[in-house]
């Protein structure tokens, strides 16, 4: 297992209305090596709030009430020279634990930071606007490798995401504002790949792409090495590439499984009404 989410709960704080506003409750999900794992939910359902809280980049207002979200990797000044957790820091007072788990949501910023895109990397809603237009796309790969693993060869790391991901090379030493939409969103899912995470959460990727670049960013997406996270409200795109589903809804998880299984036969009525209205639409499997 590589990320095990359990029964988290989060709130925003509200003070200009009555009462917090429940994102999450108890939303439990799970994630194995290399997999791709779809949350699928309408707008306001909690997704982004769950992409966001695994990461520990919730909005100020934002807190974490409860759970756990297990992920199979140890902050590296934790860690002893073979890569085990080091036997001081697991405890029951420290969110590592034995078997190179470390919870997610209880660790402290700094250690959060250094599994942040090493290790799991999130790639935010609109992305692509989260570019320096300042400076060349592979400048800015570079640096982010770089950032994360200093002994890395950045720039060969730049090249090998950019062709991974369907961009030439020499497409490094373009400026954001002569690539494409959905060109820029690559460059960004290139960025968080060069950084070679084990767990890549992407949140949205395919608003505001055309037919043929959604398409190919799904495709690309699917066949990645590293786990993904794909939070979408866009069913067509889970169904297309997810190998299981969680299913939001009003910020609780209401049924989760192998894709097929969920969309084929749904257990909850929320799922069923949306898997129709993707039928409706003209939506099947291959
Ligand atoms: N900063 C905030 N302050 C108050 N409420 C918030 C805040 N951010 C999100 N919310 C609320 O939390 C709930 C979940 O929002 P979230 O963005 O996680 O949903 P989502 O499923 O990602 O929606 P979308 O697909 O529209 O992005 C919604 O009711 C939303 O209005």
């Amino acid at each position: 297992m590589l990320l095990r989410v359990d029964s988290l709960t989060v709130r925003y704080r509200t003070p200009d209305r009555n009462g917090d506003v429940r994102a999450l409750t108890d939303a439990s999900v799970s994630v194995e090596h290399g997999e791709t794992y779809g949350l699928l939910g309408e707008s306001g359902s909690g997704k982004t709030t769950l992409a966001r809280a695994l990461v520990g980049l919730l909005d100020d207002a934002g807190e974490v009430r409860g759970g756990h979200a297990w992920f199979d990797a140890v902050p590296p000044a934790w860690t002893d020279a073979d890569g085990t957790p080091r036997a001081d820091v697991v405890s029951d007072d420290t969110p590592v634990r034995a078997d190179g788990t470390t919870d997610l949501l209880a660790l402290p910023d700094a250690h959060l930071r250094d599994l942040r895109w090493a290790e799991i990397a999130l790639v935010p809603q609109r992305a692509m606007g989260a570019l320096d237009p300042a400076y060349t796309v592979g400048a800015q790969i570079r640096e982010a490798v770089r950032r994360h693993h200093p002994d890395a060869d950045a720039g060969r790391r730049a090249r090998d995401a950019l062709t991974r991901l369907g961009l030439r090379a020499a497409r490094a030493e373009d400026h954001p504002h002569v690539l494409s939409g959905g060109e820029r969103q690559r460059v960004v899912l290139a960025m968080a790949l060069a950084c070679d995470p084990a767990l890549l959460v992407v949140d949205e990727p395919t608003t505001g792409l055309d037919a043929v670049a959604r398409d190919r960013l799904l495709d690309d997406l699917a066949s990645l090495d590293a786990a993904v996270l794909l939070v979408s409200h866009d069913l067509a795109a889970l169904a297309e590439t997810a190998d299981r589903l969680a299913v939001l809804h009003d910020g609780r998880v209401v049924e989760t499984g192998p894709t097929e299984a969920v969309l084929g036969d749904p257990a909850s009525d929320h799922t069923a009404a949306l898997r129709d209205a993707w039928r409706a639409g003209g939506g099947a499997w291959d």
